[in-house]
């Protein structure tokens, strides 16, 4: 509008015609935002007379009619449906017309430095690597797109390495002079022998063969500008990154590629870190991973993403040289991608390692699927839902592309074969969601004003109303009139002029508003993207601290740590030490304690020796008082006798084994026992006391036969006293024989137990057998006998209730017998006797 108004006006013209300042790229009318552009392509039969369920019925609109066999046929919800495109080839369609309507729009924008995505997607089989890639005589679009570009750019291509890639998905500009140094020293490489036979190898697969290259070309490319192509190939395959182009080391040929991370540059643009840009074309398809399906022999296994990507530097002022500005340099790219089929495993009857390929096919084309349903979604509800872009390598990747660094494509290919159908109808949904989404266009791709061109040049052309005023001289009243009509004619002139200049301006007004608008929405946009960016940096800026005491805390504490060890180390080798030292002391202490103890036994030996021999001695001694007093006692006895004739011998035994018996009692505890027996009548006397008697010189065949009725385990008190049972038979089991024998008389039952105090008393229970009327025999019991045994100590405590001390000194306690003789009344043992029986 302005340059058709400029042409109907007058201006000055400069004297040299300058260069014009570079155009900004920026279109006004585009829109901030369009849809994906789906288009579908329908791949013709592999025979003739094959039935398809596909029915292309205008230029957009494709009809899906569902075959007998189909899953939906046989569930009953078999029904035919429309979907409409951008644009449908039929089975009929050329690679060039798919290629003009589809691929070509985007390389125009490539040129003008604008990005491009366009996938081609579909089931196995569908045509898409056909699509992409083409035939060796009728390339596809990847290949009629680098034919474009170099018809377009021509000669404004620049020289070889000029641009370099900075490896941060950046580039680099040099001189064309550093430019031809490079070249030189890749020259001398190239001439070495092995590389030129290493290049041979992968070179094999170049575009050899014969092949009509596509002639056509982009008519609006800047030629103030030089370019750079550069191509990066890259394969997706089990959700791992390759570089299809990466050069094999010259010694290892034949080496597994390693898979590249992505990253995000200064711009926040994803890239696969360090792969190959290069500019040279298909060199990597030799190398792309391609599995043998039951489906398709060429079956494509992995998503293959061939980048290519335009450099663009702008030529100086003059037109000479290029401007070696970093900051000047123009890089846009368009990724062509050929998503690996969408098939069923079942179908493929894929085993093993093609499951998990399947698998991982279907997650990636899932997380594109998902993240096109969530950027509709959030187009549609004003959501904020985030795009799960990170749930594959392959939607990470082209995250930018949906987030408005470019245009995106995609072709939907189609294999009408009626046992396809199943499959193709989820294809056909996804494309149709697809095409509802609407992606930002980027706003501007301004060029950086390089400051040169308003001080070298002033290109604003001088506007005037009219050209000079006519001449106001007259000479005569006609040429006065003369004069005025052209005065007013000028007038006229000038004042048309002017509201057209007005109305220019008022439109211009409104222009330049739109766009100080759009760019004050920019400008918003930028500002919360330059505060996200913020932000993110504080975010980082705070973890890089976080992460810095950490480290800090972690040294000092790695610092103490060592210092602890160092201590324990000394500790230990210490430890160690006073160990033997101790170990030594131990064996020597050992030895000294074997001498002890074997000088201690010799010792003990000897007294042991010397105590029974004055044991020995001391009994000799005893028994010889014993038998003197004996002797006395029996001659007394014997007087007696001649002296009373009536008197029993048994009273006299008895009598006399009872004085044997005080003889050996201490004398203060037995005398006023012997006065009390003193007081009783002697045959009262001798009838009580006869149970008590503990016979020393009682003969073998005089007095009562006892049965001796003991328990088979029974503690030796080792006393001195033994009762008085001369004749006795001793059992252990009591039968009733045993009590009816005729000769029997008495019976003393043994019993051992604790007494109250925890001592050992063993207790005699005694009784005369007696016949009863029956014929039988029976036992009444007339006494029991309690043998205890003390410690010496203990028996002042025990039986006189003192303060514990001992009251007799230990000398007087030996001479003293362990034994003392308790008697209970007959009833009394007869009772207790019944119990124990119980
Ligand atoms: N439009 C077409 N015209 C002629 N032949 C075609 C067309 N589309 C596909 N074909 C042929 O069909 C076969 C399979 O095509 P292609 O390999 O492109 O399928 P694909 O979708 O890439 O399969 P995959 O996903 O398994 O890689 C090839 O032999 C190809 O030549």
């Amino acid at each position: 509008m302005f340059q058709r108004a400029m042409k109907e006006v007058y201006y000055t013209p400069v004297e040299k015609k300058p260069r014009l300042a570079p155009k900004p790229y920026t279109c006004p009318e585009m829109p901030l935002k369009e849809p994906v552009s789906v288009f579908c392509r329908i791949r013709p039969p592999e025979d003739d007379n094959e039935d398809a369920f596909t029915t292309p019925v205008d230029s957009r609109t494709v009809k899906l009619t569902p075959p007998v066999t189909s899953f939906a046929f046989r569930n009953g919800s078999a029904k035919e449906q429309l979907f409409r495109f951008k644009h449908v080839f039929a089975s009929d369609a050329s690679q060039k017309e798919v290629f003009d309507h589809v691929a070509k729009p985007l390389i125009g924008d490539l040129l003008n430095g604008k990005n491009g995505l366009l996938f081609v997607y579909g089931i196995t089989g569908s045509g898409k690597t056909y699509t992409m890639e083409g035939t060796r005589s009728d390339g596809g679009i990847l290949r009629r797109t680098i034919d474009v570009i170099f018809n377009s750019i021509n000669k404004l291509q620049s020289m070889k390495y000029v641009f370099k890639p900075d490896r941060m998905n950046g580039f680099e500009i040099q001189s064309e002079a550093d430019a031809m140094l490079d070249r030189q020293r890749i020259d001398v490489m190239k001439s070495n022998r092995r590389y030129a036979r290493y290049r041979k190898e992968v070179s094999g697969s170049q575009d050899s063969y014969e092949r009509i290259p596509d002639s056509s070309h982009i008519g609006n490319v800047d030629e103030d500008n030089v370019y750079g192509v550069f191509v990066n190939y890259l394969e997706i395959y089990n959700n791992y990154i390759y570089d299809l182009l990466e050069e094999f080391s010259e010694n290892n040929m034949v080496k597994d590629l390693q898979s590249k991370i992505l990253r995000e540059d200064s711009k926040r643009n994803m890239y696969v870190h360090g792969c190959t840009e290069v500019e040279v074309l298909a060199k990597g398809q030799k190398r792309r991973k391609v599995a043998h399906t039951r489906l398709n022999c060429e079956s494509s296994r992995s998503h293959s993403i061939f980048n290519v990507r335009i450099v663009q530097a702008p030529h100086d002022a003059q037109g000479e040289a290029i401007v070696m500005d970093k900051a000047a340099i123009i890089t846009s790219q368009f990724s062509m991608v050929d998503l690996a089929g969408s098939e069923r495993n079942n179908r493929t009857k894929a085993t093993g390692e093609r499951i998990k390929e399947a698998g991982n096919i279907n997650n990636s084309l899932m997380a594109l699927r998902q993240c096109i349903e969530c950027l509709r979604e959030n187009q549609l509800n004003r959501g904020t839902r985030k795009v799960p872009y990170r749930e594959s390598k392959l939607t990470h990747y082209f995250k930018n592309y949906f987030e408005g660094e470019g245009k995106v494509n995609m072709i939907v290919c189609v294999n009408p074969k009626l046992e396809n159908y199943d499959e193709t109808l989820p294809v056909m949904k996804f494309a149709e969601l697809a095409s509802e989404v609407q992606v930002h266009r980027p706003a501007s791709s301004v060029r950086p004003d390089l400051g040169f061109t308003p001080e070298i040049v002033d290109i604003t052309p001088v506007y005037s109303l009219a050209p000079s005023w006519p001449t106001m001289e007259y000479t005569s009243e006609s040429s006065f009139e003369e004069m005025v009509e052209n005065l007013k004619i000028y007038l006229q002139k000038r004042l048309a002029t002017k509201e057209k200049f007005n109305s220019e301006l008022s439109e211009q007004r409104i222009n330049v508003r739109e766009r100080i608008m759009e760019m004050e929405k920019e400008n918003v946009y930028l500002r919360q993207e330059s505060g996200s960016l913020r932000s993110l940096y504080d975010d980082a800026m705070k973890k890089v601290k976080h992460y810095e005491s950490l480290l800090l805390n972690a040294e000092a504490d790695n610092d103490s740590l060592q210092r602890k060890l160092t201590e324990y180390i000394t500790i230990v080798d210490d430890y160690n030490q006073a160990c033997e030292e101790r170990d030594m002391a131990k064996s020597q202490g050992q030895l000294e304690k074997q001498r002890m103890k074997a000088r201690l036994k010799a010792k003990l030996e000897a007294e042991r020796e010397k105590l029974a021999r004055e044991m020995r001695t001391k009994l000799k001694e005893q028994k010889g008082q014993l038998k003197s007093q004996m002797y006395v006692t029996q001659v007394k006895a014997l007087q007696a006798m001649f002296d009373n004739p009536q008197t029993p011998a048994v009273k006299d035994n008895s009598k006399g084994s009872h004085s044997v018996k005080r003889s050996l009692s201490d004398p203060k505890v037995n005398e006023p026992t012997n006065n009390a027996m003193d007081s009783e009548s002697p045959p009262a006397r001798i009838a009580t006391r006869q149970q008590h008697r503990r016979s020393l010189s009682q003969g073998a065949n005089v007095g009562p036969v006892w049965i001796d009725h003991r328990p088979d385990q029974v503690v030796e008190p080792g006393t001195l006293l033994q009762p008085n049972m001369p004749r006795r038979r001793s059992v252990r089991l009591l039968k009733s024989e045993d009590i009816e024998s005729k000769k029997a008389s008495h019976y003393c039952l043994t019993t051992q137990g604790e007494d109250s105090s925890g001592e050992i008393a063993t207790k005699m229970y005694k009784g005369n057998i007696l016949p009863t009327v029956g014929g039988g025999a029976q036992v009444v019991f007339q006494d029991v006998e309690i043998l205890k045994q003390k410690d010496p100590l203990d028996v002042c405590a025990v039986k006189r209730g003192c303060d514990g001390a001992p009251k007799v000194d230990l000398q007087t306690l030996q001479n003293r017998c362990a034994v003392g003789l308790t008697s209970v009344s007959a009833s009394q043992a007869t009772s207790y006797a019944k119990k124990m029986r119980k």
